[in-house]
């Protein structure tokens, strides 16, 4: 075994019902004395919650997904005016990415209080968009210091947008498997991240008020985070950032829809990624009830198990199915092709061209149930096995 890995350090305090609490005690290790708090209107009465054991400076609600330039231009500027000198986030990933601009150019430290799957808080990884582009880049100054779970805050977010959220996260994992800097630790952090995902997401859909349900989601989505920070953006994150950062389709709702066209695409070319999917979701879905397990047939190849595991899961959750409910076109799909060929990983385990990308976007955007036997999807083995490299 061969591999160098970073771990990203940050404090992690997890407990329902324990925001205020935690982020008051956050804010004084930190010294801080003039709090900007980052939150939607949507989300200030749960930003309220949290920070009402602490005193804040300024609240700044102008929050827009995917980072308008602008916006963070406005952010910066309200921040330096105040002098502020802590940054809590209280939201989904646009608040958290939003206080991540805002840290970029600042070194202001950021406390993450998330209310959604999506993870960013979990990340050194920041996004910004301008001229209809998204620009990411990895910088430790936007890591928030602590991160504060409280699944109380999550109570309130709808059964569609937990399962897209959740489903972002589990897209995390899976492409963290084959992502460019996949290694035997963010591989196993990504294998536990897909079981508690699994487990998680039926219980909450079953009852939206299972704490314990939204609980192990949220536990699952910082392992995601974690993994794929650790393991960089695989193909999935390629595809998916083209077409929020250039067609402004909804983030969540965008990984939630692409996976499973991700997964049959390079299922069969990763054996041993597709074999460890298999087994943490059907961990998962055990522990989440019987009905959710799918018999398991002998002799299946992995990757076709890994993607009857997912379609199953997705049948129970009501995922999204098709690109075209979120506003992408056929027209798009020239362009986006040409996009994803250029970000592709040279790491991928299937060799991607203009037309089976093209294929994939096509079934993604009429939302045909994928296979890993189409012929459209099944990109050619690079002879990556889903192990260490
Ligand atoms: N840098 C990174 O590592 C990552 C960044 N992101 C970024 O995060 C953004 C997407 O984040 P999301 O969380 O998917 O969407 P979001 O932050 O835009 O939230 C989606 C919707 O959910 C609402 N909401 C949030 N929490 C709620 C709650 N508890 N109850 C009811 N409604 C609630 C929000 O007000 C909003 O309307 C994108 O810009 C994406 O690029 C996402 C993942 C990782
Ligand atoms: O695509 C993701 O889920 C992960 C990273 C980002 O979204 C980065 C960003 O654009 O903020």
């Amino acid at each position: 075994m061969k591999f160098e890995h970073i771990t990203l350090g940050q404090r992690v305090l997890f407990g329902a019902g324990r925001a205020a609490e935690h982020v008051a005690r956050e804010a004084a290790r930190l010294g801080a004395r003039n709090i900007m708090c980052i939150t939607s209107e949507f989300e200030r009465p749960f930003a309220e919650t949290a920070l009402s054991l602490a005193d804040v400076a300024l609240w700044h609600t102008d929050v827009v997904q995917h980072v308008p330039a602008e916006t963070a231009e406005r952010a910066r500027t309200a921040a330096s005016d105040a002098g502020i000198d802590l940054i809590v986030c209280v939201g989904g990933g646009s608040t958290t990415g939003l206080a991540k601009a805002v840290a970029l150019t600042t070194g202001i430290p950021i406390v993450a209080v998330p209310t959604t799957y999506a993870g960013s808080e979990a990340t050194n990884v920041w996004g910004l968009t301008e001229n209809a582009t998204k620009t990411t880049g990895v910088d430790d100054r936007v890591l928030p210091v602590a991160v504060v779970y409280d699944a109380e805050l999550t109570l309130s977010l709808p059964v569609s947008l937990s399962v897209a959220s959740g489903l972002n996260a589990l897209a995390h994992c899976v492409d963290s498997l084959w992502a460019p800097r996949a290694d035997p630790i963010n591989q196993a952090l990504a294998a536990e991240g897909i079981r508690a995902l699994a487990d998680g997401l039926p219980r909450i859909v079953a009852d939206p008020s299972d704490l314990a349900g939204r609980e192990t989601a949220l536990y699952g989505a910082y392992l995601a985070a974690v993994s794929f920070a650790s393991a960089g953006s695989g193909l999935h994150h390629k595809i998916c950032h083209v077409l929020g950062g250039t067609f402004n389709l909804p983030h969540a709702e965008t990984h939630a829809t692409v996976l499973p066209y991700v997964l049959a695409f390079n299922g069969p070319a990763a054996p041993g990624a597709a074999a460890r999917i298999a087994g943490a979701l059907r961990a998962g879905l055990a522990s989440a009830g019987p009905a959710n397990a799918p018999a398991q047939e002998p002799g299946t190849e992995p990757a076709e198990e890994a993607l009857a595991l997912l379609n199953s899961l997705r049948r129970t959750l009501g995922a999204p199915t098709a690109l075209r409910d979120h506003g992408f076109t056929e027209a798009d799909i020239p362009e986006a092709v040409e996009r994803i060929l250029k970000a592709v990983p040279p790491s991928n385990p299937a060799e991607a061209t203009a037309e089976n990308i093209g294929g994939l976007l096509r079934s993604a955007l009429a939302g045909t149930e994928p296979t890993t036997g189409s012929a459209v999807l099944v990109g050619a083995g690079t002879g990556f096995n889903g192990g260490t490299k």
